[in-house]
């Protein structure tokens, strides 16, 4: 997939919503911002484990803009399994192909060590050094072995749900690979569960392309039930619309 160049006016509108240089304080959480591209009817894909292009090229490129711009792109292993996603960052300010230095760190979320790294994108695209080798969150380090060096795989406790805890799992990644910001991309377990969570999420940036996705669609929908937003502001691009807004703090 190719990029076309970012609209000019997609700058000034994302500004606001990006990282600044705040975070990067010992102790404090690194930035976070929730981004993903729904449909018309609020799924994120066709069915569970079914890629599925949502966004215009325009808004794609959007998102590895978004890429360029943090540490650390999170994702859950239902996401890992389902996309084999490569994660890594296609845009650059200057005019060159962006490679692993501009990428962002991707993290999975795996408690029960389901994914693995050999033969996945992820591999084939840090062996040709166009995007960075993961880290892996487990809650027990696997019993098998990888020979795979670059993927690192870092323990955290799980609750009683076989959930990490967000803040202490965010403080972990800035403490130990000094991700001063992290874009979520989902899926639906992750974004659902981040979505009442405005102590974490400083931003989120929704893709809304025009189509619908069905019954059978993945769904995003908080189930803490309605969520106010604040610092509204809208794009609209030749088919998709961008919302982008901070989730109300009570
Ligand atoms: N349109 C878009 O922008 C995007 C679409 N997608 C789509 O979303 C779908 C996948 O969504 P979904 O199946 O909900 O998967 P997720 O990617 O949200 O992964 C869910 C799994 O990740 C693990 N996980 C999530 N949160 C935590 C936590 N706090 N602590 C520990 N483990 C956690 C759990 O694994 P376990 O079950 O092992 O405990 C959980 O079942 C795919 O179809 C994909 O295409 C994904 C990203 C973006
Ligand atoms: N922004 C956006 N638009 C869509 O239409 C999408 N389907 C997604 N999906 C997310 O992007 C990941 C794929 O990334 P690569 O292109 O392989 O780098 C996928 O796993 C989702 O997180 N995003």
């Amino acid at each position: 997939m190719s990029l076309v160049p970012l609209r000019d006016d997609l700058v000034p509108f994302l500004k606001s919503y990006l990282p600044s240089n705040e975070e990067q304080r010992p102790g404090l959480k690194p930035f976070v911002t929730l981004t993903y591209a729904q449909s018309m009817d609020s799924r994120i894909s066709k069915g569970k484990g079914v890629r599925t292009v949502i966004s215009h090229l325009e808004t794609k490129t959007m998102t590895h803009y978004l890429r360029f711009h943090h540490d650390g792109i999170l994702i859950g292993v239902g996401t890992a399994l389902a996309d084999d996603p490569g994660l890594n960052c296609k845009w650059s300010p200057v005019d060159k192909i962006a490679d692993m230095q501009c990428s962002p760190r991707p993290i999975i979320l795996d408690p029960q060590c389901k994914w693995r790294y050999e033969g996945s994108k992820l591999q084939e695209l840090a062996a040709q050094n166009l995007g960075k080798p993961p880290v892996v969150v487990v809650n027990k380090l696997p019993a098998w072995t990888t020979k795979a060096k670059a993927v690192t795989y870092v323990e955290a406790p799980v609750g009683p749900d076989g959930k990490f805890d967000w803040l202490p799992l965010f403080l972990l990644l800035k403490r130990q690979f000094q991700l001063n910001s992290i874009m979520v991309e989902g899926g639906a377990v992750v974004i659902n569960e981040l979505l009442s969570r405005p102590d974490i999420v400083d931003s989120i940036i929704v893709t809304i392309g025009a189509k619908y996705l069905g019954i059978q669609g993945v769904e995003v929908s908080p189930p803490a039930g309605e969520i106010e937003m604040d610092d509204v502001a809208w794009w609209k691009g030749s088919k998709d619309a961008v919302v982008a807004a901070r989730l109300h703090r009570t």
